[in-house]
Parts: structure tokens; C-alpha cells; sequence
């Protein structure tokens, strides 16, 4: 028999399966007149559907491969005397863009990534309001799927303009002094805004040319997508311009970028990162 975990497309096709699961899941409270939100002790919101997403995504994990542990947004009690030792695990945001599920925009994402060493080798995608998931794996590749069909992705190089995503709600004022050096360096710079991980997969279909994100986020936000990223030719640095890692005790990630073009490219910005 093959090692379940081997990284290979039949895998990518289950946990994009988990995802879509997941996604179902979701939409069910989605469709709802009304949508009951609590708030965590970060009084960041929690709906039924972050619950039902995460219980999905937890037993089609546990069925598949279950002696790989799994690191959630929605996990309870798991010290960092536990995840320490694992050699790779599932880390996971059932529900990513609570925000923007709670105002019905559609631009929330359901994110599975298989860590190995520090480093996303698999990832999964899944938009659920559109039925659209974003996969990939450094080994294998990168693809959008979108009503059943299935093509390769890939980054571009820098575009006129250059297409800069941003969140919706975090971090603007450092994005502006970037905006300005990237329009100084490469021409006009359009601007827009997008909930979730879906930013850095629109950089990885070469639908945007970067994301800067000046502001916090938890390694569940990034993984998955950012293994999609890789796998299609960018990369997600941090302000140092060095790769965005992961399982380390603090969960929070530091503020980074997410590149189309080559980081070379770009090494201009590390100046204005650090003023
Ligand atoms: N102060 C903070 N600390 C850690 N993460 C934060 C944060 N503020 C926002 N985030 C993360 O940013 C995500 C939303 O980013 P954006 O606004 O770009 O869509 C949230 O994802 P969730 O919706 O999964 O909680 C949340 O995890
Ligand atoms: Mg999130």
C-alpha cells in the first residue's frame, strides 16, 4: 500500500473533497434568514457554521489519515508542548472571513494545508459561495477548479497596472507608502479589496500582482494559500523578505507579503518596510 500522506494528486483530490464538504456545511447556515454570532475571548466572531465547517473538516481528516494530528482555528486545548512534536500535521481555518460571511459578500474561504517541517507542501482553497477552489502542492502544481473543470495556474509578471489586493478592514496606512513606491518603480497602481485568503490566491492565478499584509493574522489565515502561492511560482515573505514559517509556538504570523514576480523584483520595498 502507498503512503496515505504520500503528496500526490489522488490526495489533493481528498482534501479538496473535504473542503467542498465543508463548504456545504456552510452554506446551510449561509442561506439562513438570520445568522447568531457569539464572540471568542479575542472578540473575534464565531458563527454555527466556523462550528459546523470545523467538525466536517475534523472527521474527514481523522478518516483519512488518522494518524496525522490537525491544527485548527475552531481546535481546543492543543498545547505547544503537544504540536511541538508532530512531524507534520493538518492546520486548518474552517471558516476564514467570518466578517465577510456574516455580511453575506461571499469572500470567505475554507483552508486545509499540510505542514511539514515548518513549511506548507500541500494546500486547499475552497470558496465556497462560488463553488470555486484554489489547489496546490510544490510537487505537483497548481489549479483553479471551477464547475468541475480543472486548469493550471500560475503568477504573472508585473502587470500594467500593477494590481495590488488588500483587506478590506486591516492595515491601510503602510499599504499606502508601498502603493506610492510601486507606482514610483512600475507605473499605475490599481488598488482593491478582498476578504480572506482569497487575496493571495488571486496573486497565485495571476489575477494580482501582490497582497501586502501589514497587519496580524494567525497561521490557519495563510497556510493553505500560501502553498498554492508557492506552487504557482510566488512566494510570501515576510518584511525581512524572508519565507513565511510555520508550527512555531506564537501562532500569530508576522506581517508579510505575498509576490507574483520574482522577489528580486521587488527588493525595493524591503526600504520602505522599514522606515
Ligand atoms: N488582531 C488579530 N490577530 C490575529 N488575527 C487577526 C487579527 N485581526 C484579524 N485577524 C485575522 O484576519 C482574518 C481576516 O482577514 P481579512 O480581513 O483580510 O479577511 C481573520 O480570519 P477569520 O475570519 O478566520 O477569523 C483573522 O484570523
Ligand atoms: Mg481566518
Amino acid at each position: 500500500m502507498t503512503d496515505p500522506l504520500e503528496i500526490s494528486l489522488a490526495l489533493l483530490d481528498q482534501i479538496a473533497a473535504i473542503a467542498t464538504d465543508a463548504g456545504q456545511a456552510i452554506m446551510t447556515v449561509y442561506g439562513r434568514d438570520e445568522i447568531n454570532v457569539e464572540h471568542k475571548e479575542d472578540d473575534s466572531p464565531l458563527t454555527e457554521a466556523d462550528l459546523r465547517a470545523h467538525r466536517c473538516i475534523s472527521a474527514g481528516l481523522a478518516a483519512l489519515t488518522p494518524d496525522v494530528p490537525m491544527l485548527s482555528e475552531e481546535s481546543e486545548g492543543i498545547t505547544w508542548e503537544t504540536r511541538r512534536q508532530w512531524a507534520r500535521f493538518w492546520l486548518v481555518d474552517p471558516l476564514d472571513g467570518t466578517k465577510e460571511f456574516i455580511n453575506r459578500n461571499g469572500e470567505f474561504t475554507v483552508n486545509i494545508a499540510l505542514i511539514e517541517a515548518g513549511e506548507p507542501v500541500l494546500g486547499v482553497v475552497h470558496v465556497p459561495a462560488t463553488g470555486v477552489t484554489y489547489l496546490g502542492a510544490r510537487a505537483l502544481g497548481a489549479w483553479c477548479e471551477r464547475d468541475g473543470e480543472r486548469r493550471a495556474i500560475r503568477v504573472r509578471d508585473i502587470g500594467s497596472p500593477v494590481i495590488l489586493v488588500a483587506s478590506r478592514r486591516h492595515g491601510a496606512e503602510k499599504v499606502d507608502a508601498l502603493e506610492q513606491a510601486i507606482s514610483e518603480r512600475f507605473g499605475p497602481v490599481e488598488r482593491t479589496s478582498m476578504g480572506s485568503s482569497l487575496k493571495l490566491c488571486l496573486v497565485a492565478a495571476g489575477e494580482a500582482d501582490l497582497y501586502p499584509r501589514l497587519a496580524p493574522t494567525c497561521e490557519w489565515d495563510t497556510a493553505a494559500a500560501q502553498a498554492v502561492v508557492d506552487a504557482a511560482g510566488g512566494v510570501v515573505v515576510d518584511t525581512a523578505l524572508a519565507p513565511l514559517r510555520y508550527q512555531k509556538e506564537n501562532l500569530l504570523n508576522p506581517h508579510f507579503l505575498v509576490l507574483g514576480a520574482p522577489l528580486a523584483r521587488w527588493d525595493f520595498l524591503a526600504d520602505v518596510l522599514r522606515d
